[in-house]
């Protein structure tokens, strides 16, 4: 797994640089069916396939200049309403979700064709999907996905960028590829710096009994994600809040056991974040506070910083899981998943680091 954190950085920026090629199909795709008309897009996914599309959101809406939606494959089964005016994009990094299965189903079955975009061409959904792409992730054999959510991220703000280029200035445009680049750099620094982090919190860690992700913005699908690494690699209650909403009700349960780590893009709301991340600190000292780096030089603005905070949350989710030895679930955790599957048979995966 921290061999896929490492290399993350590279394929980033390897992506960014073959934009253009590795955009081609979807914008094809987005272009005949209407994105230019109006039309809406909702993309469909699930977990950190998901959380990587709320990381892009705020870019690609700003880039877009109109509201994408996301909604969950559960949602998309079970309560959306079709229309005509909605353009869904069915997303699995494995290819193999069954919740994603079923929405595709629904969809068919409404008489619509699918488009997927996926991080495995041989998957279940490749095979049931009508049209997919891939996002250019690379092989990824660890369940907990790190570089496939990093690099769909990107891949989700380049889609967007490239829609965009009849509509801005070509130094806009040539400072958003910079923007990127620089993120994508960063993501490589950040997974430094947890390094160094989690040596330094290492009674902390490995005691840690609740976490909790506390962001805003930009950054939701960041704390999103951070609070599913850890719940899914170290088997410890964790949760995700907005700034604000944190303070309204989650904040009266804290004691020196819980652990929170807030994280701020430096923006004015962001400047509230670390308030309330200093304010906790009354309660418990394990009140960190991860912030962007937003220097002129690093050319790096709030709503690239997904592409690099995220790398932190990665890595202290993989190395405590591994310090703390956790490999496997609960005895009767064994009877749970006998009886519910949210992968098809042809998933594989190998062992969780
Ligand atoms: O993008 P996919 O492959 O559909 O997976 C979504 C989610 O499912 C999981 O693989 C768990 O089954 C998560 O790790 C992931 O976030």
């Amino acid at each position: 797994m921290e061999d896929y954190i490492q290399e993350t950085s590279s394929v980033m920026v390897r992506n960014i640089e073959q934009r253009k090629e590795l955009t081609k199909p979807l914008i094809g795709w987005l272009l005949k069916e209407g994105i230019r008309q109006g039309k809406t897009l909702v993309i469909v996914a699930s977990g950190s396939s998901y959380h990587a599309a709320q990381s892009a959101l705020a870019f690609m809406e700003t880039y877009m200049k109109r509201p994408v939606r996301l909604i969950t494959p559960f949602a998309f089964t079970y309560y959306e309403e079709l229309k005509e005016n909605n353009l869904y994009l069915f997303v699995s990094q494995s290819g193999s979700s069954t919740n994603v299965v079923e929405a595709i189903e629904r969809y068919q079955r409404a008489g619509y064709h699918a488009m997927a975009v996926l991080g495995k061409p041989g998957s279940a959904i490749a095979e049931l999907s009508d049209s997919y792409v891939e996002y250019g992730a690379g092989e990824e054999r660890v369940g907990y996905v790190t570089k496939g959510m990093s690099t769909l991220t990107c891949f989700f703000m380049l889609v967007s960028l490239e829609l965009s280029t009849e509509d801005i200035e070509k130094e806009v445009y040539e400072k958003a590829v910079r923007e990127l680049t620089c993120a994508c750099e960063n993501h490589h620094r950040v997974y430094l710096q947890a390094k160094e982090f989690c040596l330094a919190n290492k009674e902390t860690l490995l005691t840690m009994k609740h976490a909790f992700f506390i962001g805003c913005g930009a950054n939701m699908g960041t704390v999103k994600e951070g609070s599913l690494k850890l719940s899914e690699l170290v088997h410890i209650p964790t949760a995700s809040f907005e700034t604000e909403e944190f303070i309204h009700g989650p904040d009266l349960q804290l004691t020196p056991d819980y652990t929170l780590f807030f994280v701020s893009s430096g923006d004015p709301a962001g400047k509230r974040t670390e308030e309330i991340c200093g304010a906790a600190r009354e309660v418990t000292e394990n009140s960190f506070l991860i912030k962007a780096d937003l220097r002129e030089e690093n050319g790096t603005d709030e709503i690239v910083s997904p592409l690099y905070l995220t790398a932190f949350f990665q890595y202290l989710a993989y190395w405590t899981a591994k310090n703390r030895n956790i490999t496997t679930e609960h005895p009767l955790y064994i009877k749970f998943e006998e009886r519910i599957h949210c992968k098809t048979s042809d998933y594989e995966e190998d062992l969780p680091f």
